[in-house]
Formats: structure tokens, C-alpha cells, sequence
């Protein structure tokens, strides 16, 4: 019979029977490896018959590589893939989490921190189409996007990463997810993998589950909860992704009560596949399953075992495939592992794949590389940016507001700090390289400073000092109306973002004694959390909470002079000290400098 898996008018589950029952071990087993790029050569694809491939962060075809060049290169991927007898696609997939991080030139938006701030589902559905357009417009498909991690210590290095401490906004944000597949129309099937079409992509809900509670937020360790907790607090936002049709869970590195997430098939199987029907599949994270043990890789048959039985479908493996595939084959010809199993896992690749279109479209749409880092894209940018931004004070007790500043200065403005002028401070990590970069010359975007220039008057006179000694403020006090001072974090990806102190870092707190002591200023804080203020807060006049804004760092300036009032809410408690922590809305004992859900608003001038 011609192939009917090869027929879209067939029905989804005939093709997934049809196709399946073709499928010889190796092909299954072929479907559940992800390899990173670097392997993936065609003849490796076609060899091993590999299901999917990936972009690590920061692993780009060559240095500020242009759309073409990521088309070229998925494209010669899937030729391996089509090559093979069954002419399996495979599915690319990527860190698009805060926009196309890995690209050179793409818009780069506010990290979900701030975006939860912005308190609006709709804004972040738009943001999701407009990075699935830039993601598709390199020939790239699936990402692993959204985060809903409900961060509940600040202390975590992916704190950034996660929408909000408060699981019912995380809930509404995950509308990014309509943003990125399409919204299921009217009538359409909800809590089914879902995807509009072709200029959408798979998402991918992470990390599964409680990724966000672990004991003071070091990265991959224990989250200790009771069932209740982990329901009522990490799983809420699962049960919106599932509904919205999202196509992918990956699993968390972190344990629910010592036991690792990788090897959980109660919450897995029983719980995520069976109790909530989610029927997409699940990946692992980066060797997810090597870390099963410790040390990592101690037993890798045994973490394929327990990966696999818990319900894994795709392992992201990345590099060492051959081991994969062999430990699998053995693990299914001796027994331990059911073909049902298998067939489940390879199943559900099946029924993303064809719903996704891919079979239909293997190949990248020349037509989409405009996309990348278009303009409306950036102007969209722009405003999350502006939604974003929180404003914590605005005036010392007694005096009249600062902000909005005037645009018209008698003497100049003085700006002041390391991040008014480092576009890679202010986009943080996950941007060109895993865990960013510092500096102006890493993509395309508008720094602070850049936007403070353009906002004033032609003629104003803006002076730039990173770091003013006190010799220059005192000799220069007299000559500006006000000071800029931005000041923050460096940029940096999970396990290298934990800290324990969570202070400015150095030289912040010099450069705002010494600035804010001499001239009214307002300070401009970018960080991917909240960070000790009260020795400081005192000195200040005003103060900002810019998040990590992304490329487009002219939109802390439109709020800054009013072209558009401040509206943001925190999406997390400013604790006063680390001594509180884990300290969130709700808990009975809450004392914070600013609480969840302040901001003070300003109208447009
Ligand atoms: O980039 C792919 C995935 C990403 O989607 C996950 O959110 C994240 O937990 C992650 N960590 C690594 C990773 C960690 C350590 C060394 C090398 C890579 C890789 N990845």
C-alpha cells in the first residue's frame, strides 16, 4: 500500500499506527536521540537515524552567523534525515528564551522577570509570534521555550528565567505559548499538541517540575515539598501549557524530595502523561539522564533504565550517541525496557511531528529570513521593555517626584555606571553565548545611554562617566540638573548565577554613594532579580527596577522622560535581607522592602 503515514489527508493517529508499525528497533531508537550540532553530520543523522538535533547555547554554524547560514545548515541536516528508508524529518530545536539568543542581530526581549512585571498575557502572546517568526526565519522549528519555573528564591541563577514567585501570574504568562505554536481555534481540541503553522514553532514547558524550589536556590539540587506544595505552587503553570496544546515538557535537573526528576515516572507517567493526558513528548535536559547519578555518568545503563521507565521519550543526550543507542537496544533485547515503552515514546515524537507539519515542510522558508531582527519586532521590544520597568521610589520623603525627568535641562545630565552603557549587561544570559556577554559589540541593539541621548533635547549635555571619582563630582556638582546612575549584574546562566549574598556588585554601590551623595539622581538597577538596596535606597532620589530590558534599551528611556507613564508591578518580593529567604506573597511571615505587586505608576508627560 503507498506509504499512508506519507498522506496528510490520513487521519493523525493513522499515520502515527501506520509509520510506527514500519519502524524497526533501530529507527525507534533513533527517533528518541537528540544530538548537538557538532554531530551531527548528515551521514550521522542518516547512519543512526536520528530523531532530533540541537543548538547547545551559544552553538551557531560559525561567529555571527546570518540566516542563510542556519538555514544551509538545518537544511543539510534534514537531507540526512530524509535519506534514510523512511525518510523520518527531524526536528531542530533551540534556547529561544528570551527571544533568538544564539543569533547575531536578533531582538533580544526583556528576560521573563520582567516580563512578568509587565503583568500582561496579551503583550507576551505577541512577543511569542514575533520569536517564532525570527526563530523560523533561520529554519529552526522548536524551542526550548517558555520557562515556567516559579522561582521561590532569588538566590537561584535562573531566577530571571522564571515569570514570577506567584504561580497564578506564571499561569497567565504562559499565553507566550499561544504566541509561539498559535492559539487552538474555536471549536479546536484543547490539552493536544498544537501548531498553527508554519511560521510558528514546537514549544517546549520547563522545567518539569519544581525547578524553581529548590533549598536556597542552588541550581539542579533538592526541592523539598510535600505533593500538596508541589501541586498548589511548581505544577499550576503545566496545567495551562498542557491546555494550550504546548508540545514539549522538558524534565528538570532538581529532585522532589531526594528523588531526581529524571527518574520519576509517578510524576512523569502517572501524573504529567496519565493524570493531566499530556500528549506531546517529553525531553530530557542536557544529559539529564548521565546526571541521574552521582557522580554523573557513574552508571549510564542504569540512568538510561530509570530515564527511560520514568517516561522520558527524547533524550537530550547531546554528544556521546552511540552509547545512548547501544544501552537502549540492550536495555529493550534483555527485557528491562517493554517495546510499549518505546513505542509510547516514539509515538508521541510521531504525533508532534506530523501535527507540526514537519513531514510536509522538512525544509527551512527562504522567504522568512527578513524576519530576523526586524524592526516591528524591535518596536515590540521596546514597548515590553517599557511595561516592564518598576518604579520602587520617585522623590525622598518631603520632595516633589523626580521622574518623570525633563527632556529640557539648564546644565547637563550626568549618567553614570557600567550598565548605562553595555548592551550585553543589559541582555544577560542566553545571548550569543550561554552565559552572555559583556560589552557593545556582541549583537545589534540600543544601549541606556544611547536612549537617554536620544530622548533629550538636540544639544542637551549628556556626559558619560562609568565610574566618577569624587574629585569630579565635587568639581562638577554644580553643572548638572541630575544624574542617570545604571548600575547591576553581570550576565550569567544557570549554576554560574547562584548567589548567596545577592549585594550590587561592586563598583554599584561606590558609584551611587558617590554620585547620588552630590547630585539628585535616579538610579537604574539591571539585574535579573531583586538585590540588597537598603544601605543605598536612602541616597537615592528615585530608583528603577530595569530587569535584563534585551537590545532594546531605548524603552527605559521613553518611561524615564515620560514619553510613557511607568505601569510595571513586581512580579517578585524585594526582600530586605538574604537572612529572609525564601520569603514570598503569601507567606505568613512577610516583611519586604517592597512587596509583590508594588510599583509606583507616573503619568505620561
Ligand atoms: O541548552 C539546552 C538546555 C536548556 O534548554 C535547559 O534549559 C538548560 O537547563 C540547559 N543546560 C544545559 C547545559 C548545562 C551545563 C553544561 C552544558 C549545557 C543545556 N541546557
Amino acid at each position: 500500500s503507498a506509504d499512508r503515514y506519507k498522506d496528510p489527508s490520513q487521519p493523525l493517529n493513522t499515520r502515527i499506527d501506520d509509520l510506527l508499525g514500519r519502524m524497526t528497533l533501530a529507527e525507534k531508537i533513533g527517533q528518541m536521540s537528540q544530538i548537538e550540532r557538532e554531530k551531527a553530520t548528515p551521514d550521522v543523522i542518516n547512519k543512526y537515524f536520528i530523531g532530533s538535533v540541537l543548538s547547545g547555547g551559544g552553538s551557531v554554524p560559525e561567529k555571527n552567523a546570518p540566516p542563510e547560514a542556519w538555514v544551509g545548515m538545518v537544511n543539510g541536516m534534514q537531507s540526512g534525515a530524509l535519506s534514510t528508508r523512511l525518510g523520518i524529518p527531524i526536528i531542530y530545536g533551540i534556547d529561544a528564551v528570551h527571544g533568538h539568543g544564539n543569533v547575531y542581530k536578533a531582538t533580544i526581549f526583556p528576560h521573563n522577570v520582567g516580563l512578568g512585571c509587565t503583568r500582561d498575557p496579551e503583550l507576551a502572546k505577541r512577543i511569542g509570534a514575533a520569536v517564532a517568526l525570527e526563530v523560523r526565519a533561520t529554519g529552526i522549528p522548536y524551542i526550548f521555550a517558555p520557562c515556567v519555573a516559579v522561582c521561590r528564591d532569588p538566590r537561584w541563577g535562573r531566577c530571571y528565567e522564571s515569570f514570577s514567585e506567584h504561580p497564578e501570574l506564571v499561569q497567565n504568562m504562559t499565553s507566550i505559548i499561544s504566541g509561539f505554536q498559535g492559539e487552538i481555534p474555536a471549536g479546536g481540541t484543547l490539552g493536544v499538541p498544537f501548531m498553527a503553522g508554519q511560521r510558528n514553532v514546537a514549544a517546549c514547558s520547563k522545567h518539569y517540575v519544581g525547578d524553581g524550589g529548590t533549598t536556597n536556590g542552588i541550581n539542579e539540587n533538592n526541592t523539598v515539598a510535600t505533593f500538596h506544595e508541589l501541586l498548589s505552587i511548581h505544577m499550576p503553570p503545566y496545567y495551562n501549557a498542557v491546555i494550550r496544546g504546548v508540545s514539549t515538557v522538558m524534565i528538570s535537573y532538581s529532585s522532589w524530595n531526594g528523588l531526581k526528576m529524571h527518574a520519576n515516572r509517578f510524576l512523569i507517567t502517572d501524573f504529567l502523561k496519565k493524570e493531566l493526558r499530556f500528549r506531546g513528548f517529553v525531553i530530557s535536559d542536557w544529559q539529564g539522564l548521565d546526571r541521574i547519578t552521582t557522580p554523573e555518568h557513574a552508571d549510564y545503563l542504569l540512568s538510561i533504565k530509570l530515564g527511560i521507565l520514568a517516561g522520558i521519550d527524547m533524550v537530550m543526550i547531546p554528544f556521546n550517541y552511540t552509547e545512548f543507542i547501544d544501552g537502549l537496544t540492550l536495555l529493550v533485547n534483555n527485557g528491562t525496557i517493554p517495546m510499549s515503552r518505546i513505542d509510547d515514546a516514539v509515538r508521541r515524537i510521531l504525533r508532534v511531528k506530523f501535527t507540526m507539519g514537519l513531514f510536509e515542510n522538512p525544509y527551512a522558508d527562504p522567504s522568512l529570513t527578513g524576519e530576523l531582527g526586524k524592526q516591528e519586532h524591535r518596536d515590540l521590544a521596546r514597548e515590553a521593555v517599557r511595561k516592564s520597568l518598576v518604579l520602587l521610589k520617585n522623590g525622598k520623603p518631603g520632595d516633589k517626584p523626580l521622574l518623570p525627568l525633563p527632556k529640557k535641562t539648564y546644565g547637563g545630565i550626568l549618567v553614570a555606571g557600567s550598565h548605562a552603557n553595555d548592551l550585553g549587561s543589559q541582555c544577560g544570559g542566553w545571548t550569543i553565548t550561554w552565559q552572555g556577554l559583556t560589552g557593545n559589540n556582541l549583537t545589534a541593539g540600543t544601549t541606556i545611554l544611547d536612549g537617554i541621548k536620544r530622548a533629550v533635547v538636540p544639544g542637551t549635555d549628556v556626559v558619560y562617566s562609568e565610574n566618577p571619582d569624587a574629585g569630579f563630582i565635587q568639581q562638577n556638582k554644580a553643572r548638572f540638573d541630575y544624574a542617570i546612575v545604571v548600575v547591576g549584574e553581570p550576565p550569567y546562566a544557570e549554576t554560574f548565577g547562584d548567589n548567596l549574598n545577592l549585594t550590587i556588585p561592586a563598583p554599584g554601590p561606590a558609584i551611587i554613594q558617590n554620585v547620588c551623595g552630590s547630585i539628585k539622581c535616579v538610579v537604574v538597577l539591571v539585574s535579573g532579580r531583586p538585590l540588597v538596596l537598603e544601605p543605598y535606597i536612602n541616597t537615592m532620589n528615585a530608583l528603577v527596577a530595569a530587569w535584563l530590558p534585551g537590545t532594546e534599551g531605548q524603552g527605559v528611556a521613553d518611561v524615564l522622560f515620560g514619553d510613557y507613564g511607568f505601569t510595571g508591578k513586581l512580579s517578585r518580593t524585594w526582600f530586605r535581607s538574604v537572612n529572609q529567604l525564601p520569603m514570598n506573597v503569601g507567606d505568613a511571615r512577610y516583611d519586604p522592602l517592597f512587596p509583590f505587586g508594588f510599583g509606583l505608576e507616573t503619568q505620561p508627560s
